[in-house]
C-alpha cells in the first residue's frame, strides 16, 4: 500500500472549468462541474489496482487520439487542512485512467475534486493521518 501524503503548496490548483462530451461520472461527482488538471504527482493512491491490460492499452490509445475527451475526469478526494491551508489529493478509483496516464508519462490527469475530512480519510489511512498539517 502507498501511503505517502504528499504535501503541495498552499492554494487550490487552477480550474479548467471544461466542457467535453464525455457521459457523467460518479454519483460523488455528478453534481461538480470544475474539471481541473492535476499534477499526477501530488496525487496519492492508497489502494493497489487490478488491471485489465486490454483496458489500459485502449485507454492509452483513445488519449493520444483526437477522442481524448471521451475520457471522463477521474475523481479526486481534496483535504485542505484547515490550520496550514496545505492541499492533500487522493485517488481511489479511475486505476484504469491513472495507469494509462503514468505509462504515458503525462504530467496531469483531468479530474473533479470532491472535498473530504479527517474523518472519511481515517477509512483509508488509519494513524497516518497524523502527516496531514
Ligand atoms: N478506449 C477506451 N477504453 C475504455 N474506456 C474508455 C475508452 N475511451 C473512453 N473511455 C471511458 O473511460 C471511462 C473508463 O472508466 P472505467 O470505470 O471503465 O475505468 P477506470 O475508472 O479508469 O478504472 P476502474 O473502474 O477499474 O477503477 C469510461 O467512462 C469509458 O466510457
Amino acid at each position: 500500500m502507498n501511503s505517502t501524503l504528499i504535501n503541495t503548496s498552499n492554494g487550490s490548483p487552477a480550474c479548467h472549468d471544461q466542457q467535453s462530451s464525455y457521459e457523467p461520472t460518479s454519483i460523488h461527482s455528478a453534481l461538480i462541474n470544475e474539471i481541473y488538471d492535476i499534477p499526477m504527482i501530488e496525487i496519492s493512491r492508497p489502494l493497489l489496482s487490478i488491471l485489465d491490460e486490454d483496458k489500459v492499452r485502449s485507454l492509452m490509445a483513445t488519449i493520444q487520439s483526437m477522442d481524448s475527451d471521451q475520457i471522463p475526469p477521474i475523481d479526486v478526494l481534496w483535504y485542505e487542512a484547515p490550520n496550514s491551508g496545505n492541499n492533500y489529493f487522493f485517488s481511489m478509483g479511475g486505476c484504469h485512467r491513472w495507469e494509462a496516464h503514468k505509462r504515458l508519462n503525462l504530467p496531469t490527469i483531468r479530474a473533479k475534486l470532491i472535498r473530504t475530512t479527517l474523518k472519511d480519510l481515517e477509512v483509508y489511512f488509519g494513524s497516518s493521518l497524523s502527516n496531514l498539517a
